[in-house]
């Protein structure tokens, strides 16, 4: 079943209604759909239905990261974010936009990276080491259905090697799975609603993301093609599958769009306090999974007719600016250096300290 499979865009910074597709239906109409939203949107729900995730494993998730974050940062400071863009990123320590930002993000997060044999690379926080299992098993689970999703993808743009995405996200990746808590603001602080936000506007590094949230804990917002902010509702109008589990947000990040020379939307959203909270609202919690191809993958088109026959607008950019098809292809690897770089020179010197984005 799929539904509300049209999407529509309000371009007077209402809502946006984004198509939700149901990936348990692998075929080339399903694909269609799917480029279609990537296309128009760059970003869709999935609905949980044939992904494999439970309620009941995704709530665990957000149990332990509501724990993690309880934490005193004392102990979450040994745990500090390094040049391997993995462990804590402490409140307001990272800017996703500097070019607009007066401080930083009123969140903070906690960044795993990919594992292998169900281990991951980096020691972790005891409350972490003692969900081992679960996490590895969530971790698999987000790779899986990144899986599909990149297959589906290639049908609808109808690759000549219908695996060429997923083939091409082995080991070592930048793959990461990131806990997020936004709190809600204290009456003291200096912050300022028309100013401050939770996550500044960025794309993501990656080929996709998988974006896990709470019921009643909105604040996404994506970027229309005419520059306006449309909100992106936990669950959707007209969501019948379950109103305590929300669909899966995927959205297309810049290797997608560097992949396919900007036919797929490596979309800028942000997240924001609740418009009509007194102060900072409620505290949020998200889950998010970037998606990376291996590090030495080449971002060179992808063999499809379609892909070969579309034309950028006049003065469109393909994923983070520049364009894997106008210069040299870059690999998936020099792509993240790229970005991380630009984060700690903007750091300076506090580089060791501040935090970093996949
Ligand atoms: O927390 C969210 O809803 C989105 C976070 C996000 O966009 C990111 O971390 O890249
Ligand atoms: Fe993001």
């Amino acid at each position: 079943m799929t539904q509300s499979v049209m999407g529509s865009i309000n371009n007077g910074g209402g809502a946006i209604q984004l198509p939700v597709i149901d990936v348990s239906n692998f075929g080339a109409e399903v694909g269609k759909q799917m480029l279609d939203a990537a296309t128009n949107f760059g970003f869709l729900y999935i609905s949980t239905t044939g992904t494999g995730f439970t309620e009941e494993l995704v709530n665990r998730h957000f149990q332990l990261s509501q724990k993690l974050f309880a934490l005193p940062d004392a102990e979450k400071e040994a745990y500090r974010i390094d040049h391997s863009n993995q462990g804590w990123v402490g409140m307001q320590a990272e800017i996703l936009d500097p070019k607009s930002q007066r401080t930083g993000d009123f969140k903070q997060g906690f960044n795993m990276g990919e594992f292998r044999d169900g281990k991951p690379q980096k020691p972790l926080p005891s409350v972490l080491e003692e969900r081992l299992e679960d996490l590895a098993k969530f971790e698999a689970k987000c790779q899986q259905l990144c899986g599909r999703i990149l297959d589906l993808l290639a049908l609808g743009l109808e690759v000549e090697e219908p695996g060429f995405f997923s083939s091409r996200h082995t080991q070592p990746s930048g793959c990461t799975v990131r806990l997020l808590h936004y709190p809600a603001i204290p009456d003291e602080s200096d912050y300022q609603p028309e100013v401050d936000i939770r996550a500044g506007a960025h794309s993501d590094y990656g080929s996709i993301t998988l974006l896990f949230q709470r019921p009643c804990q909105p604040g996404l917002e994506i970027r229309t093609s005419d520059n306006t902010w449309a909100p992106v509702p936990v669950i959707p109008d007209g969501y019948t599958v379950s109103t305590t589990f929300p669909p899966i947000l995927v959205n297309i990040g810049d290797l997608l769009s560097y992949w396919t020379n900007g036919m797929l939307k490596s979309t800028v959203h942000r997240v924001v306090f609740p418009r009509d909270a007194k102060r900072g609202g409620e505290d949020r919690y998200s889950i998010v999974y970037f998606c990376h191809p291996g590090d030495d993958t080449q971002l060179v088109p992808v063999p499809s007719r379609l892909v070969a026959e579309h034309t950028l607008d006049e003065g469109a950019q393909v994923g983070h600016g520049g364009g894997a098809t106008s210069e040299r292809a870059i690999t998936a690897q020099e792509h993240l250096l790229n970005r991380l770089q630009a984060t700690y020179e903007f750091r300076g010197s506090s580089a060791s300290g501040g935090g970093v984005k996949v």
